[in-house]
């Protein structure tokens, strides 16, 4: 049997992983991309970095674009506290199959909400299907030329408000400058990079936080 990339990752999950430990989930993903076959899972240099951007946010709702294989899902709904909404969204269908089953054998298939389909047709929706008003923590980790479109609807839809941290996987490498250019230009935030390298490599990379400083952009309608 021919298995695609994210299913020999997953196998790897359920071989070397002991089931309802999510540290275990983390360290069988990293070990598989370091030793057999890189993917692109933010990673454990840069998932450090996520771990204590999301401890330091201590965040009620979180979003996150781009599940993948569900290594980011599990890094940050670890850190969750039981009352946290977590929303992860994924439109491609044989990866969502994969990350369900690799967030299942890391124990945290009750915490995720794990949504198939396209960040651009589902944010308008998020107030309506989930109750959610803002999210306090956004993790970009998707199609790095949406990254612009994407923070702009989250904007447009009133779901970003004072505080809220929106944090970009790659803005170097592969890179998204037109999302770098937005975030790093207006007055209303306040942005930091963070320094580090592309997953499982030794290429420059790093992550971009955006906390907004003013109050949320429908307030100031
Ligand atoms: O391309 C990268 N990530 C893309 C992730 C895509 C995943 O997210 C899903 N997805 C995409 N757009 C949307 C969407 N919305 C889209 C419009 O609504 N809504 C929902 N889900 C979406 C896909 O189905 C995949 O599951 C990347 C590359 C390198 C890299 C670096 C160096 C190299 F040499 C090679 C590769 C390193 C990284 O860390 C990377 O993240
Ligand atoms: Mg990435």
């Amino acid at each position: 049997l021919v298995l695609v990339l994210s299913s020999r990752l997953l196998q790897a999950v359920c071989i070397n992983a002991v089931r309802g430990n999510p540290d275990s989930v983390i360290a069988a993903i990293d070990h598989f991309c370091q030793n057999q076959e890189w993917a692109m899972n933010v990673g454990d240099e840069k998932g450090a970095i996520l771990d204590s951007v999301v401890m330091e946010t201590s965040p009620s709702t979180v979003l996150e674009l781009g599940t993948y294989c569900g290594y980011s899902a599990v890094r940050i709904m670890r850190l969750l506290p039981p009352a946290t909404r977590f929303i992860t969204l994924e439109m491609n269908p044989d990866y969502a199959a994969v990350a369900r089953q690799v967030i299942q054998h890391a124990g945290l298939q009750d915490k995720v909400c794990l949504v198939e389909g396209k960040s651009a047709d589902l944010i308008p929706k998020m107030a309506d299907m989930f109750g959610i008003r803002t999210f306090d923590f956004v993790f970009f980790d998707h199609w790095k030329d949406c990254y612009l479109p994407d923070i702009r609807l989250l904007e447009d839809c009133g779901l970003l408000d004072q505080g809220s941290v929106v944090l970009a996987d790659n803005v170097l490498c592969p890179g998204a400058p037109e999302y770098l250019d937005y975030v790093r230009s207006s007055l209303r935030f306040s942005s930091r990079f963070y320094r580090s390298h592309l997953e499982y490599t030794r290429v420059l990379d790093g992550l971009e936080s955006r906390t907004q400083t003013g109050p949320g952009s429908h307030c100031g309608r």
